[in-house]
């Protein structure tokens, strides 16, 4: 009631626990170098619809202004840190943010996003960082039961470049291949193309599995270089995350990107529990031909909102009730000196017993303040 439909009020621990998923983050964050960047959430719609990032200006949050042009509420960090950097120097970068973004087309319209964004950094290095801090933060949050997958835009685009499609067909065929429909996939590949195309398309649907699905695909595309070589930074980036004690890795060589920018490795992380996307990224360094191009960027942004209903802390500290009125406030004062490292709270009235460890109340006994044990 009172609020547009999407909007929403959280109150106690659905906040509290998304500022503890927050205060993580940032702790990994600059303990790996990362520096905070921030952007305003609001911003030129053309910033995300522009033909380099393409996002659809339907699904955002939108105004005209004074001057008649369109704003919008942030519905992408990624684009917003582009824009914000295009003009610094290129040197090896890697920033950190947290904050939300706004999009009409899920329920709810605001998600709540950390993420890292690094630039300028060779081949791998920016995805196989990504992942690794990922592993890292995931850890420090006591969540090991997630799997990563791995997939690779340009496996799939470099095949449909192949076929003769227009906008509305190409945007037909992306969605039955990402939504795994293989005889819809094979038919449109087919009207388009030839048979053997429209074939190992409807393949790719399948393609997915163990780190085995590579191997069996290196033997599959031996004659294809270009796929071979995509295919082999899948797996050095597999092997580089499994040796260094990540998660279960998982490949999809079908998957197509969910952001039009993305063009190269493709990463998210699922909990094993509820199949939730808890991370999601990938390369994008077309994104910077806007500004000047030739640069290279990958990153990844983690749902704090799908965290924050698994966080749990693991040393909770000691709750103290303290009983007091307005006359003992300076006696409470100094006297919360003595519970440090505890949540000290003050109250007028006896309080809900469950809610506490320990309540004591103050009493007036003599000419002095005494504290009592209840
Ligand atoms: N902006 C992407 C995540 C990402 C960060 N860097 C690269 N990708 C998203 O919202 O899903």
């Amino acid at each position: 009631m009172f609020l547009p439909a999407g909007s929403r009020d959280e109150m106690g621990p659905a906040v509290s626990n998304r500022f503890s998923v927050m205060e993580k983050f940032r702790k990994v964050a600059v303990l790996r170098g990362y520096e905070q960047i921030s952007t305003p959430v609001v911003e030129y719609a053309s910033t995300f619809t522009n033909e380099y990032v393409d996002m659809k200006l339907q699904n955002m949050l939108k105004w005209f202004n004074s001057e008649g042009e369109i704003e919008v509420l942030r519905p992408d960090w990624t684009t917003a840190i582009a824009r914000a950097l295009s003009s610094q120097e290129h040197k090896p970068q890697k920033w950190a943010y947290q904050g939300s973004i706004f999009k009409t087309d899920r329920p709810g319209m605001e998600d709540h996003q950390a993420g890292i964004e690094i630039l300028h950094m060779p081949p791998l290095m920016g995805e196989c960082e990504s992942l690794l801090m990922a592993h890292s933060f995931l850890k420090s949050l006591g969540i090991t039961e997630y799997v990563i997958e791995l997939g690779h835009t340009e496996l799939y685009e470099s095949l449909v470049q192949e076929l003769d499609l227009k906008t509305e067909d190409a945007e037909r065929l992306r969605q039955a291949m990402h939504d795994k429909k293989q005889d819809e996939v094979y038919e449109i590949a087919f009207n388009h193309g030839d048979k053997e195309a429209a074939k190992e398309l409807a393949a790719l649907v399948d393609a997915y599995g163990g780190i085995e699905v590579i191997n069996e695909y290196e033997e599959r595309w031996k004659d294809k270089k270009n796929l071979i070589d995509m295919l082999a930074q899948m797996k050095k980036v597999a092997q580089i995350l499994t040796e260094s004690g990540s998660s279960d890795i998982l490949v999809d060589l079908g998957r197509v990107k969910n952001l039009p920018y993305y063009s190269g490795m493709l990463y998210r992380g699922f909990l094993k529990k509820t199949r939730a996307v808890c991370f999601s990224g990938g390369r994008y360094d077309k994104l910077y031909d806007r500004y000047g191009g030739a640069v290279s960027a990958a990153g990844l942004a983690f749902d704090v909102d799908v965290l924050a209903e698994l966080y749990k802390d693991e040393a909770p500290l000691e709750r103290i009730c303290i009983i007091a009125d307005s006359n003992s406030l300076v006696f409470v004062e100094k006297l919360r000196q003595s519970y440090k490292n505890s949540i000290v709270d003050v109250r007028t009235k006896a309080a809900d017993p469950d809610q506490y460890d320990k309540i004591v109340e103050i009493k007036f006994i003599d000419g002095k303040y005494e504290v009592l044990e209840k």
